[in-house]
C-alpha cells in the first residue's frame, strides 16, 4: 500500500516545532515533504501556508501540516486556498473532530502555544480520525463559497515575494 503523503510548512517561528513533528510523522509511517521555511531568519507565514495548501488542493499531497507562532496566521493563509479546510487547534479533541465532522485537510498549530509532546498528540489524533460523511458532508457542501473565492489579490501578494519563496524552498 502506498504511504500517505503529508506536506509541511512553517514560518521562522513554527520552525521551532516543525522538525520534531516531521520526524514523528515519518515514524508513524507517512511520507513527508517540507516546503520551508528552513532558516530562522524572519519570513512571512502566508508564503508557506499558501504553498502547502496549494499542494494539497492540487492532490499532490493527501494532507498538510503547518505551523507558525500561534497557528493562526498560517492557518488563515491555508484557508484562503479553494478546497482547503484548515483546522487551527491546540488540543487533540478538536483536532480529531475537525476531521471527523469537518473533513479538514490541513492542520495548523502554534509553536508558541503547544509543546512538542502535545503537538504529537494533536497530530496523531488528527491523522487517526476518519471523516464520518453523511450530514457532515451536507454541511461541508453548504460551506460551498470557499471554492468560489477570488484569489487574485492573494496571488499578487505571493508573486511579489516569489524570489524570497524560491530562495527558501530550493
Ligand atoms: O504567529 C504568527 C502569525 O500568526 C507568526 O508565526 C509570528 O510569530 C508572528 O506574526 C510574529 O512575527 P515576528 O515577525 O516574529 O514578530
Amino acid at each position: 500500500m502506498n504511504k500517505k503523503k503529508i506536506a509541511f510548512g512553517s514560518d521562522h517561528v513554527g520552525l521551532e516545532l516543525k522538525p520534531a513533528i516531521i520526524e514523528y510523522v515519518k515514524y508513524l509511517g507517512y511520507e513527508v515533504h517540507d516546503f520551508g521555511a528552513f532558516e530562522k531568519q524572519r519570513t512571512d507565514y502566508p508564503i508557506y501556508g499558501k504553498k502547502v495548501a496549494e499542494e494539497v488542493a492540487k492532490g499532490n499531497y493527501d494532507l498538510g501540516i503547518v505551523m507558525c507562532g500561534t497557528g493562526i496566521g498560517i492557518g488563515l493563509a491555508a484557508n484562503k486556498v479553494p478546497g482547503i479546510r484548515a483546522a487551527m487547534v491546540s488540543e487533540p479533541y478538536s483536532a480529531a473532530f475537525s476531521r471527523r465532522h469537518n473533513n479538514t485537510n490541513v492542520l495548523s498549530m502554534g509553536s508558541r502555544v503547544v509543546g512538542v509532546e502535545l503537538a504529537k498528540m494533536i497530530v496523531k489524533s488528527w491523522l487517526d480520525a476518519q471523516f464520518e460523511g453523511g450530514r457532515h458532508q451536507r454541511r461541508i457542501d453548504e460551506l460551498g463559497a470557499e471554492d468560489e473565492r477570488n484569489d487574485e489579490k492573494f496571488k499578487l501578494i505571493l508573486n511579489s515575494k516569489d524570489k524570497k519563496y524560491q530562495d527558501n524552498i530550493n
